[in-house]
């Protein structure tokens, strides 16, 4: 495996199939592409399937193990199945979506390879999704998860952004995960360093006292140094929840089996805002939809372009792996008051391509 200046192996790659989505949800940053907005059809900047396997090819010949696709909205690629079968054998293939197109698809997507999906869902309320993703797909997403389960994608990982809107909804959402063995939740910190809107973010350290109350044993993952909490269903008792132990996690595969007993579930937070251990764990680096790869998601200014041929994209893959620094406390430092300024390092840094843009 490659490793960059600061110890961290390459062991992930996450591509972004489009920039397209069928949603618009307001905390979006699109993984770093700009807006979603535009047209729905599938646009000439794409890559083509072709190119994404030729690169997955690639990666896989500097050990990356596992892909994530993701965009925009992945499943508005009709040949994502053709590329989930594509994708190298030693690879575990996991897709990241907001669900609407899993109903009919699913099955499919498990006969090419899929192993497993995250899907996006805030809230327990049609009415609050709506106004967060900006569309009336709630029953649709729900069928989506459905859907993921009967192919077989257990457990399916609800993401859930956590922030001023969805906080309340937190205790239910964790009560659903508990009561449903199928289902795991990932409680996503607002993340406003593309999005902006730094007002709508909470803290996430009462998330996780709130969580290391109510846990029966609480693991460390290997990736971002990331905690999950095993969590008994609320209407349980204290006693027969069993007792908190804390463990190390092995990292990669999703445990599928409750630690003490059968109405547990798995509640994960990912928290990468201002946390510079977070970054100092991070093993993944990016390609977009059109071509480039990305060494850090908050960044836009190190696109480096993959080219077409095998030879461009092994030299693009070390290149990006060989200049990629932890986003914060490195990239970004912490001034004496507490806030954090771009590392005067990087000021002039220059990618192959303008940066991705977002408006209000
Ligand atoms: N800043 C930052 N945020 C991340 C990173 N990885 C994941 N996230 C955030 O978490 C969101 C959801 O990630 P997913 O792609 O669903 O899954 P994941 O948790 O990274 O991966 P798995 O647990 O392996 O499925 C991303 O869209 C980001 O908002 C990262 O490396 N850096
Ligand atoms: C950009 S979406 C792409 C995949 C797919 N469209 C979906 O929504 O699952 C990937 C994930 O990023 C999360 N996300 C988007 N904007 C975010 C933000 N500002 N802060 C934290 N997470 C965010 C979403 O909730 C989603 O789970
Ligand atoms: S569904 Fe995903 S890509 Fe689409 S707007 Fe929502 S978070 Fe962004
Ligand atoms: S270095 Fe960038 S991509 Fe990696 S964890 Fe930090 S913010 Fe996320």
């Amino acid at each position: 495996m490659l490793e960059d200046d600061f110890g961290r192996e390459v062991s992930g790659v996450r591509v972004s199939l489009t920039d397209r989505c069928n949603f618009d949800c307001v905390y979006c940053h699109n993984e770093g592409l700009g807006d979603t907005r535009g047209p729905m059809e599938a646009q000439d900047d794409e890559l083509t399937a072709d190119t994404i396997v030729a690169f997955l090819e690639v990666a896989a010949e500097f050990g990356v193990d596992s892909v994530k696709f993701t965009g925009g909205e992945p499943m508005l690629r009709e040949d994502l199945e053709e590329i989930v079968r594509r994708a190298p054998n030693e690879m575990e293939v996991s897709m990241t979506t907001n669900g609407t197109f899993l109903p009919g698809r699913a099955p499919d997507l498990v006969d090419a390879g899929l192993e497993r999906v995250n899907v996006s869902q805030d809230a327990l309320d049609s009415e609050a999704f709506a106004e967060l993703t900006q569309s009336g797909a709630y029953d649709r997403v729900l069928e989506g998860v459905e859907a993921a389960l009967d192919a077989g994608l257990k457990p399916v990982k609800l993401n859930m952004v956590v922030f001023e809107p969805t906080a309340g909804y937190v205790p239910k959402m964790v009560d659903h995960v508990a009561e449903n063995p199928g289902l795991q939740l990932q409680l996503i910190e607002y993340m406003p360093e593309l999005a902006g809107h730094p007002e709508w973010a909470i803290d996430i350290q009462r998330v996780h006292d709130w969580l290391e109350d109510r846990a029966d044993t609480v693991e460390h993952r290997e990736m971002h140094d990331r905690k999950r909490y095993w969590i008994h269903s609320s209407e349980e008792t204290a006693e027969s929840a069993g007792t908190t132990t804390s463990l190390a996690a092995s990292d990669g595969g999703v445990r599928t089996e409750p630690v003490n007993n059968q109405n547990s579930g798995m509640v994960e937070i990912v928290d990468p805002v201002g946390n510079e251990n977070f970054c100092a764990n991070c093993h993944r680096v990016r390609l977009t939809h059109d071509g480039f790869l990305k060494g850090c998601l908050n960044r836009n200014d190190d696109l480096r372009d993959i080219g077409t041929t095998k030879e461009s994209m092994r030299a693009a893959f070390r290149e990006t792996v060989d200049t990629r620094v932890p986003y914060y406390g490195e990239y970004m430092v912490e001034t004496e008051d507490g806030e954090w300024e771009i590392n005067d390092d990087y000021i002039d840094t220059d990618g192959d391509r303008a940066p991705y843009e977002y408006s209000e």
